[in-house]
């Protein structure tokens, strides 16, 4: 029997394109009544003989910056389009393009998922390619790439829309032929990820350290100023209390007082 295959995959797409309808669908749960993610969820599952981790994250625009979190991992990208949702094609688009662009990316194999077709309106596959320039984009980054024309709310399990079905088979099958040279290359990227998050680690606690080395001889500082403030205002206190009771004793004694001045 052929050892089991651990692939990393990453949904990715902008926010409401229905990421994680389609995952869930895809685990057998139901795709209705999704919140948005913030973040990220990490789904597994196994297909056939792959034992597969899906990344699904978040698409909202604030939170799009951790997707590049999970480039060096990646053996191939889910990306997932609201194909009803035409006046945010060029967003779209531009985020594709940025992670193609990825050099951790390029050259990965891509499945785009024309999602909610049920919806009344939605861009024909052909519309899809055309919006976001979709074959001058996979062939400058030379990721192989399948689109399907898909709708997530139709069904789960079992009853999944057939083309997600047909979409993810054919992103496994892709990486399954290219494995060694696939893997070899993640696991050279993620060694050197690792490294540079390490190295950045190390920065921040010096960086830390060094803050509360300042803010330590900053206070011994002012410790300092402040005990020295105090002892000046004592003995001014103690001068003047000297002071006072020299010109009371003038005032009242002046006799005795100048005869012990002068002896
Ligand atoms: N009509 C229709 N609605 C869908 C489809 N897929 C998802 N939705 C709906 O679209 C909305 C957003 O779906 P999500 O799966 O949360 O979208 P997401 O891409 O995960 O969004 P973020 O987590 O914010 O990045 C939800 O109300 C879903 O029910 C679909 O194929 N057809
Ligand atoms: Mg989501």
């Amino acid at each position: 029997m052929s050892r089991p295959v651990k692939v990393t995959l990453i949904m990715v797409g902008l926010d409401n394109a229905g990421k994680t309808a389609t995952v869930r669908g895809i685990q057998g749960e139901s795709p209705e009544d999704v919140a948005p993610t913030v973040g990220f969820s990490k789904i597994d599952l196994k297909q056939g003989r792959f034992e597969v981790t899906i990344f699904d994250l978040g698409g909202g625009k604030r939170i799009r910056n951790i997707w590049r979190n999970y480039y060096a991992e990646s053996y191939g990208v889910i990306f997932v389009v609201d194909s009803s949702d035409i006046e945010r094609m060029e967003e779209t688009k531009q985020a594709m393009t940025e992670v193609l662009n990825s050099p951790k990316i390029s050259g990965k194999p891509v499945l785009v998922l024309a999602n909610k077709q049920d919806r009344e309106g939605a861009l024909s596959e052909a519309d899809v390619i055309e919006s976001l320039s979709l074959e001058k984009l996979v062939n400058e980054h030379k990721c192989l790439c399948q689109i399907e024309p898909c709708s997530a709310v139709m069904g789960c399990g079992k009853k999944i829309d057939k083309s997600i079905k047909k979409g993810l088979y054919w992103l496994l099958h892709i990486i399954a032929k290219d494995f060694d040279a696939l893997n070899e290359r993640i696991q050279r990227d993620t060694t050197e990820q690792k490294a540079y998050e390490e190295q950045k680690k190390r920065e921040r606690a010096e960086r830390v350290r060094r803050i509360r080395e300042e803010r330590y001889s900053l206070c011994n500082f002012s410790y300092l100023t402040f005990l020295l403030s105090s002892l000046s205002k004592m003995l001014d206190s103690f001068l003047y209390i000297k002071l006072m009771g020299t010109l009371l004793r003038l005032a009242y004694k002046p006799r005795a007082f100048i005869l012990g001045v002068m002896t």
